[in-house]
């Protein structure tokens, strides 16, 4: 909230695994800014999770990516700065972007463009903040006949703009405190493994899959967690 109410642009990543409650911290800054009569925008990437988040829109419509971004050489959202959706980027105090792990790196890169153009400035996102929230060990990029190496060259660590993301973390499952239900503890568990590469027998091919994503995906993570280490927020823990 500090570096809100400081308008700090930049971009945080809020690495969180299921149930560890992303949508319901996000719900929360969403209030608390608008209480304040500032505009917060809810872009996440699929529908159903724009439907849990007031006023949220799609990525994809919100920023009128091109269909094909991956196919294009430097794409720019389709958006002009004196209409209500490049006034309502133009002046947002914050951008959230549920479930980014989806998200082409492409789709970043071109939305850090079209918000520098739009407000004039040639910081990272235009001098917007914007939160990625999301877990890779759920749903990656969806690149039509692809190869796991393209998926993971798909992914959002691959942009140069990653190494100039600031990563927190929520590490406790609220999903499981709350419900004090031993198979929902299980099944989170389980869940993990498989997310981790680490999976169960029942599950080879998921778990062979997952384990080459999830250690590609890691070895990314770890460089830049070393480099914010101290600026870690174990908001749970
Ligand atoms: N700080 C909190 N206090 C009380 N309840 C919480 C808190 N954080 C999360 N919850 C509850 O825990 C549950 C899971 O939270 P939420 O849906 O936000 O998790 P998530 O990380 O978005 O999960 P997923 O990745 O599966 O979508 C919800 O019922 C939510 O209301």
């Amino acid at each position: 909230m500090n570096r809100i109410n400081n308008n700090t642009g930049g971009i945080i990543y809020l690495d969180a695994s299921g149930g560890t409650g992303k949508t319901f911290l996000i719900i929360l800054i969403l209030a608390e800014i608008r209480a304040e009569k500032h505009i917060a925008l809810a872009l996440p990437s699929s529908g159903i999770a724009a439907t849990l988040m007031e006023g949220g829109r799609t990525a994809h419509s919100a920023l009128q990516l091109p269909l094909n971004i991956a196919e294009q050489q430097l794409p720019v959202c389709k958006i002009s700065g004196t209409f209500g959706r490049g006034q309502l980027l133009k002046h947002a105090k914050i951008i959230i972007w549920d479930e980014c792990t989806m998200a082409h790196k492409i789709s970043l890169e071109a939305m850090d463009r079209t918000l520098q153009e739009l407000r004039k400035n040639s910081e990272i996102m235009g001098g917007a903040l914007l939160i990625l929230s999301g877990d890779f060990r759920q749903t990656l990029p969806v690149i039509p006949k692809s190869t796991p190496a393209d998926e993971i060259n798909a992914c959002l660590k691959k942009s140069h703009l990653w190494p100039k993301v600031h990563i927190l973390q929520l590490t406790k499952n609220m999903r499981v405190e709350l419900s004090k239900d031993e198979t929902a503890a299980h099944f989170a568990k389980i869940l993990l493994q498989i997310g981790e590469g680490n999976g169960t027998q029942r599950s080879p091919m998921i778990s062979g899959q997952a384990a080459r994503c999830w250690r590609e995906l890691q070895c990314d993570t770890r460089k830049t967690q070393c480099r914010y280490k101290t600026e870690y927020l174990y908001i749970w823990s």
